[in-house]
Formats: C-alpha cells, sequence, structure tokens
C-alpha cells in the first residue's frame, strides 16, 4: 500500500519569516566587493601574508580613500582590484566582473573597459612625446575611435581636470601636478566605470597635490566615476567622503566625513573614526590602545546595555573602579563570567 503524502501549504506566516531570513549575499548591491580576500605570497621559502582576510564594499559613485602603514597591503589589493593579481582565497567582484574566475582575455576586457587607472610614477600614466590631447586621445585611438570624437574628448576631459592648458604641452613642459591630471584624464579616456589610483600624489609637494586630489573628486561628482585612491597623503581625508584604514593585511577603521546643519542653517563637517567589525566579528584595537593597556592575548569582554567593554586579562581587586560589568560579562568565547558584577551604587559612580 502506498504511503499518502500530504504536502501543507505555506501559511503566509511562514512565508513572511522565510524572506526575513533571506540575507543575500554580502554586498550584494555595491560595485565593488572584496570578501575574506587572503593574498599569499611566497618568497625564497618565507610566506608573507599581505591580505589576510580582507573586507570591502564599494557602492557605485562613491569616493573612497585606502590608507594604511607601508606593508599594509594597499597596493597588493589594489593589484588585486586592477586585475593585474590574483588572490589566494576569498571572492572579489567589481560590477558584474568576478575576478577570480576571469580567464586572460576577460581580464584584458575588463582592463580596457571597466576600469582605469593612475600610478604613482607619471612616467607609467603618460606618453613623454606625445602633448596632453594626443595622450588622452590615444587610449580612444587602441579602441577605435574617429579623429573629431577623440579630439573632442580628450578637449573635455582636459577641461574638467583644469589642464585645458595642456592640450599642446608634452609632459616634459607640465608640472608634476600637471602631468598627474592629465593622467586621470587618459584614464578616464574610455569612460570606465571606475577609477583606481596608487599614490597619485606620492611625488607632489602639498599644494600639488591638493590639486590632484580635487581633480579626482571632481571626476567622481561631475562624471559620475567611482573613486578608490590608495594614498599615504595625510590630507586625503579632506577630499574624499570615507577613508578606509588597511592594517596587516585587513580593514581596521573607517573615517566617514558627513555634513550637518546648524540651527541657524549653516553647515559644517564632521569626520569620525569608526572601527570596522569584520564578518566573522573580529575588530582590530589600535596599537596605542593595546600599549596603554598592556593588553596580549587574552581580554575580558563584558556586554553592557549599549556598548562592549574589554578589559586585560589580569586579576583585579574586588572593588577595583572599571572591571567588567554587569550580568552579561563573558570571555570572548561566552565562557562563564570571571569576575562578579559590582552592585549597583558602584555601578552607577562610574
Ligand atoms: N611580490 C611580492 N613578493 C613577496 N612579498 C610581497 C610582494 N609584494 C608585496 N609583498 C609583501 O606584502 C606585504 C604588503 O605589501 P604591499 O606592497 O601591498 O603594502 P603597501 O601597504 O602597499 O606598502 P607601501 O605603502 O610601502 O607601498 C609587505 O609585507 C610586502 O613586503
Amino acid at each position: 500500500m502506498n504511503a499518502v503524502q500530504t504536502v501543507e501549504e505555506p501559511t503566509l506566516d511562514t512565508l513572511e519569516a522565510r524572506a526575513r531570513r533571506r540575507t543575500g549575499d554580502f554586498g550584494e548591491h555595491a560595485l565593488i566587493v572584496c570578501d575574506s580576500l587572503v593574498r599569499i605570497y611566497q618568497s625564497e621559502g618565507v610566506e608573507v601574508q599581505a591580505l589576510q582576510g580582507l573586507d570591502l564594499l564599494v557602492e557605485d559613485g562613491e569616493l573612497v580613500a585606502i590608507v594604511g602603514a607601508s606593508g599594509s597591503g594597499k597596493s597588493t589589493l589594489l593589484s588585486v582590484l586592477s586585475g593585474l593579481d590574483v588572490p589566494t582565497a576569498g571572492k572579489v567582484r567589481v560590477g558584474p566582473w568576478d575576478l577570480m574566475a576571469m580567464s586572460s582575455r576577460q581580464r584584458v576586457e575588463y582592463r580596457r573597459s571597466m576600469v582605469g587607472f593612475v600610478w604613482q610614477q607619471t612616467a607609467r600614466n603618460v606618453v613623454p612625446y606625445l602633448s596632453g590631447t594626443e595622450n588622452v586621445a590615444f587610449p580612444l585611438a587602441l579602441a577605435g575611435v574617429g579623429r573629431k570624437t577623440r579630439d573632442r574628448r580628450a578637449a573635455e576631459l582636459l577641461d574638467v581636470l583644469g589642464v585645458g592648458y595642456c592640450a599642446d604641452r608634452r609632459p616634459g613642459q607640465m608640472s608634476g601636478g600637471e602631468q598627474q591630471r592629465v593622467a586621470i584624464a587618459v584614464a578616464l579616456a574610455n569612460s570606465p566605470q571606475v577609477l583606481f589610483a596608487d599614490e597619485p600624489t606620492g611625488e607632489l609637494d602639498s599644494a600639488t597635490s591638493h590639486d590632484v586630489l580635487e581633480g579626482l573628486r571632481t571626476v567622481n561628482r561631475e562624471l559620475g566615476t567611482t573613486v578608490v585612491v590608495v594614498t599615504h597623503d595625510p590630507g586625503v581625508s579632506e577630499h574624499v567622503q570615507r577613508t578606509v584604514a588597511i592594517r596587516d593585511g585587513r580593514t581596521s577603521s573607517e573615517t566617514v566625513r558627513r555634513t550637518h546643519t546648524r540651527d541657524d542653517g549653516t553647515e559644517h563637517v564632521v569626520a569620525e573614526e569608526l572601527a570596522v567589525l569584520d564578518r566573522a566579528g573580529r575588530v582590530q584595537l589600535p596599537r596605542e590602545y593595546r600599549d596603554a593597556l598592556n593588553l596580549v592575548g587574552r581580554v575580558r569582554l563584558a556586554l553592557e546595555e549599549s556598548h562592549v567593554s574589554l578589559w586585560p586579562d589580569r586579576p583585579m581587586p574586588a572593588r577595583a573602579p572599571g572591571r567588567p560589568a554587569g550580568r552579561h560579562s563573558a570571555t570572548p568565547t561566552g565562557a562563564v563570567p570571571v569576575v562578579p558584577a559590582p552592585p549597583a551604587d558602584e555601578e552607577a559612580d562610574r
């Protein structure tokens, strides 16, 4: 005898609960997605972990700066995003392009149509024996664009970057800053959706750097190009909406600039640095915090009403101020609290 199976229709409540549970892919709406990126270099038998599970999302139309100490992994990240290097593990997508799964032909197409580059060394960006106009027109000619259109687009781009007067000059007749602004125009010739700039102000003084960073801001604002700029330049955060700091191959903090309107209607910009919680729940503590409290190895965590506290793992006197509080005190593994909660009156004093 066949067993009769009854298939129940899901109720509206079940369907709603199921829809709420569906979370989607990490960064599915972002233009650039780096998901747990790892890049390990092997050099003379020694392993260097340049990227150690880096997460980064960039939205379409954003202007983002990547900063970090020398050796933190900035250039490695940019090499991966620009399609020059392939990560060891993780996921990386730019627009519709899955950078882990591209053939070499697709890689060439990606670099030609989706992204533009500006490098630190001006000689890598512009051809010394071509004029400003000819430099910008060159990638257009390679793409088969007609003469008239090439010249018009070159003139427009040089104007947008404030270097229209360099149209007939060769790079040797331009300043370093002018060369870099022409380089931005060259990188934008084929209308890429994303512009990557690696230390574009590295060889410039601060006044000229300002002009180049303003050039990036202008193309972001006026042409809608998404811009990711890697830099050591401490002044960069004035020019961008978001500054992402990388430490030891991971994103560690972000500085976000927001415009606030005062009661009298005037506007002011507030920049706030926030730590980044990665997808595994990890936060990097700044070195100065670790040094100040001699935080090494194990630490105690406590979940408070509105925040999480962190203490060194040292025996604490019974009435020491600032010890882990509250009923939620726990080790990072969620084990039983080591230190009992202080009395309520002591808690109120803190
Ligand atoms: N081709 C390579 N072979 C071996 N190790 C490498 C290679 N490229 C980079 N590294 C190492 O990877 C780490 C990250 O380097 P990366 O160049 O990405 O850092 P960075 O933040 O761009 O530094 P800088 O600001 O000095 O350019 C460093 O320890 C570096 O020595």
